[in-house]
C-alpha cells in the first residue's frame, strides 16, 4: 500500500471544493453555450421520446397479432416503426454534435483559463511544482473535464428516457410498475455508496498520471546530462517504479469500476426474473394483454439500462469531479508576490535601496537577514561570493520573482510592491546565465520584447553588440533558425542574441548572470565589448563570473551567507587583502591572459602585498 500511495499527495495549492461550489463553477463554464445546450436539450427529449416509442409500437402489433387485425395494420405498424427509428437517429445526430461543439468550446475556454493561470504564477511556484505535472493539469486533467459534459448529458437523457418509460409502465400496469420501482433505491443506495470509493480511486491515478508526466519532462530536459554521465540506467530505474506506481493505482481504479456493473446487472436480473414470473401470469389469468406484457417486458430492459448507467455515471462523474478540482486549484492558487497597490511606474531611474530585508525561499530558514544594499541609479555593480552566497535570490528579489518577508524594497524611492508589475517588468533586463532562446529565427528572438521592431532595428541592435561580427558566422545572419532552445548556435551566439535582446528592449535596469561556460577569446571579446554597450547608462547588478567584468564594474560587492562581508573596485578591495581577495584567488585569477599554474594568487588576510602577475 505504502508504495502505491507514495508521491501522490496533493500539490501545495491543492484545495478541495464543495461539490456545490464546483458544480457552480464547471456551470459558469456552460453559460455562454446556454443557446446551443437549449437545442441539445430538446433534442434529448426528441429522441428520448422516440426511442420510448418504438416498444409501444411493437406492442400494439403484438395486441394486432393476437386480435388477427395483423393484417390490415400491419404496414401502417411498420411505417411507425421506420418513422421513430429515422427520427430518433437524426434527432441523436443532431444533439451529439451540437453537444460535441458546447463540450468542445468549455474546454477550450477552460485550457485558455489554465494556461494563463500558468503564466501568471510567480517563478516560486515553479521551483516547487514540477513542470510535468502542471502539464498534466492543462492537457489530461481538461479532457477529463471534458468527459463530465459529456456524461451530463447522457444522464439527463437518460433520466428523460426513464421518466418517458416510467409513465408508461404505470399507464399499463400498477402493480408491476410498482415492482420494478422496488428496484430503485436498492441502485441508487448502491450508486452513492460507490461514489465515495471512485472519488478517492480517480484522484490518484490523476495524480499519479501526472508524476509520470513530470519524470518524462525532467527527463528529457536532462536527457544530454543524462547521456553525458551514462545515467541511462538510473533514469530508466527511476522512472520504473512511477510507471507502475501509475499501473497499480489504474488497476485498482480499474477494479472499483468493473466492481459496480456485475453488482448492478445482477439487481437487475433478478428482478426481470420476478417480472416475467408475475407479467405471465397477468396475461394467463387475463389481467394483462399479451401487447401490453411484450410492451412492459421491452419497457423494463429500456428502463435497467438508463438505470444503471446512472448508478455507474457518478463514478466517472466524479473523475470529472476531480479533473476539474484540479484545474481550478491551479487556476486559483494563490500569488505569492503580491502588490499592494498598481501605480504606475514610469521611467525608473535605477536607484535600488535594499532596507533590512529578510528572505528566505522557506520563511523558516532566512537566505538574507535584514539586509541593507543601495544601488545608485546608473551605477554597475557586480555581485562575487561562493556558491549559495546569495547573489541569484538578489536578483530574484529585485526582478520582484519571489516575495520578501520583511523590510523593504525601494525602486527611486518607491515601495516596489506599489509599482505596476508589469510597467515595471518591462523596465527591468533579466538575463539569465544560459539565455533561453525561443524557437525562430535570430532576429525574432531578438524582437522577443518588443515584437513591433523594425528589421532595421534589429540589424542596429545587432550591429550594436561586439560590432554586429558575430552574424557572419551565423548561416542565414539575422535568419538562422535557432532551433529548439537555441541549440543550433553556440552558447556564445546565445549570449550575443541575448545581449541584442537587452537592446531592443531598452530596460532601465538590467540583471545579469554572467554565463560561466568558457567562450573562445574573439566571442568572449565580443561579448564584453556587447557588455559595454548594454549596461552603459543603465542600473547594472552582474553576478559576476569573467575576470573581464569585475575589473570593470563601478563598485564589486562581496556575499558571504546571505551579508555583505567586503565592497569596493577590484583594486582597492585586492590591496586590501580580504574576503575579496579569497574569492578572487578562487574564481577570477585564472582567467589573466598571463596566467600560469600555481601563479597569480593575492595574498589574504595579511599585508598589502603587490600583485603577481
Ligand atoms: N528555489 C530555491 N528554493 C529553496 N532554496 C533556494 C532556492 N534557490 C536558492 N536557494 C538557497 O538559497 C541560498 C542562496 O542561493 P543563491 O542561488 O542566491 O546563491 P548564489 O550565490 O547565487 O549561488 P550560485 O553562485 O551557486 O548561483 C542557498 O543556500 C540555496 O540553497
Amino acid at each position: 500500500m505504502g508504495f502505491i500511495m507514495d508521491g501522490l499527495d496533493a500539490e501545495d495549492y491543492d484545495r478541495g471544493y464543495r461539490d456545490r461550489d464546483l458544480l457552480r463553477r464547471i456551470a459558469s463554464y456552460f453559460r455562454p453555450r446556454l443557446g446551443a445546450m437549449f437545442l441539445v436539450a430538446a433534442m434529448i427529449v426528441l429522441s428520448s421520446l422516440s426511442q420510448a416509442a418504438m416498444p409501444l409500437v411493437a406492442s400494439w402489433g403484438v395486441d394486432a397479432i393476437e386480435d388477427g387485425t395483423i393484417a390490415a395494420v400491419g404496414w401502417q405498424l411498420i411505417a411507425a416503426l421506420l418513422f421513430a427509428g429515422v427520427l430518433g437517429w437524426l434527432f441523436n445526430f443532431v444533439r451529439q454534435a451540437y453537444s460535441a461543439k458546447v463540450t468542445g468550446d468549455v474546454v477550450l475556454r477552460l485550457r485558455e483559463d489554465a494556461f494563463d493561470a500558468v503564466l501568471e504564477r510567480d517563478l516560486s511556484f515553479y521551483d516547487e511544482t514540477p513542470s510535468g505535472r502542471i502539464v498534466s493539469r492543462v492537457t489530461s486533467d481538461t479532457d477529463d473535464f471534458a468527459t463530465v459534459s459529456t456524461l451530463t448529458m447522457d444522464l439527463i437523457s437518460q433520466v428523460l428516457m426513464v421518466g418517458f418509460v416510467t409513465v408508461m409502465l404505470f399507464l399499463r400496469s400498477i402493480e408491476l410498475a410498482l415492482v420494478t420501482m422496488l428496484i430503485v433505491p436498492i441502485v441508487v443506495g448502491l450508486a452513492l455508496l460507490f461514489r465515495r470509493m471512485a472519488r478517492a480511486g480517480t484522484r490518484r491515478a490523476q495524480r499519479s498520471l501526472s508524476r509520470v508526466n513530470a519524470n518524462l519532462q525532467e527527463t528529457m530536459g536532462g536527457i544530454a546530462v543524462a547521456k553525458n554521465f551514462r545515467q541511462e540506467r538510473q533514469v530508466y530505474d527511476e522512472f520504473q517504479p512511477i510507471n507502475r506506481q501509475s499501473y497499480q493505482v489504474t488497476l485498482r481504479q480499474g477494479y472499483v469500476f468493473s466492481a459496480i456493473f456485475p453488482v448492478l446487472f445482477l439487481v437487475a436480473g433478478v428482478a426481470t426474473v420476478a417480472l416475467v414470473q408475475l407479467g405471465g401470469t397477468a396475461v394467463l389469468t387475463g389481467g394483462l394483454s399479451a401487447g401490453d406484457w411484450y410492451l412492459f417486458l421491452q419497457g423494463v430492459s429500456l428502463f435497467w439500462f438508463p438505470l444503471t448507467s446512472i448508478a455507474a455515471f457518478w463514478s466517472q462523474f466524479q473523475q470529472g469531479l476531480s479533473a476539474s478540482e484540479r484545474v481550478f486549484a491551479l487556476i486559483d492558487a494563490t500569488p505569492r508576490v503580491v502588490q499592494t497597490a498598481a501605480e504606475p511606474a514610469g521611467e525608473l531611474a535605477g536607484r535600488i535601496e535594499f532596507r533590512d530585508v529578510t528572505f528566505g525561499y522557506d520563511p523558516a530558514h532566512a537566505v538574507l537577514r535584514n539586509f541593507n544594499l543601495v544601488i545608485e541609479a546608473g551605477e554597475t555593480v557586480a555581485l562575487v561570493g561562493h556558491t549559495g552566497a546569495g547573489k541569484s535570490t538578489l536578483s530574484k528579489l529585485i526582478t520582484r520573482f519571489y516575495e520578501f518577508q520583511e523590510g523593504r524594497l525601494l525602486i527611486d524611492d518607491r515601495d516596489i510592491r506599489t509599482l505596476d508589475l508589469a510597467g515595471y517588468r518591462r523596465q527591468i533586463g533579466a538575463v539569465p546565465q544560459v539565455p533561453f532562446l525561443f524557437s525562430g529565427t535570430v532576429a525574432d528572438n531578438i524582437r522577443y520584447p518588443r515584437p513591433e521592431a523594425s528589421e532595421e532595428e534589429v540589424l542596429a541592435a545587432a550591429a550594436a553588440v561586439g560590432g554586429g561580427d558575430w552574424l557572419d558566422a551565423l548561416p542565414h545572419g539575422l535568419r538562422t533558425d535557432v532551433g529548439e532552445d537555441g541549440r543550433a548556435l553556440s552558447m556564445g551566439q546565445r549570449q550575443l542574441v541575448a545581449l541584442a535582446r537587452l537592446l531592443i528592449q531598452n530596460p532601465a535596469i538590467v540583471v545579469l548572470d554572467e554565463a560561466t561556460a568558457s567562450v573562445d577569446p574573439l566571442t568572449e571579446a565580443q561579448i564584453q565589448e556587447g557588455l559595454d554597450v548594454v549596461l552603459a547608462g543603465r542600473t547594472s547588478i552582474v553576478i559576476a563570473h569573467r575576470l573581464s567584468t569585475i575589473e570593470h564594474v563601478d563598485r564589486i560587492i562581496v556575499l558571504d551567507h546571505g551579508q555583505i562581508v567586503e565592497e569596493g573596485d577590484h583594486m582597492t578591495l585586492l590591496a586590501r587583502g580580504g574576503r575579496y581577495c579569497q574569492v578572487y584567488n578562487t574564481y577570477f585569477r585564472h582567467q589573466s591572459p598571463n596566467y600560469r599554474v600555481g601563479t597569480g594568487f593575492v595574498p589574504v588576510g595579511g599585508d598589502p602585498m603587490p600583485l603577481q602577475p
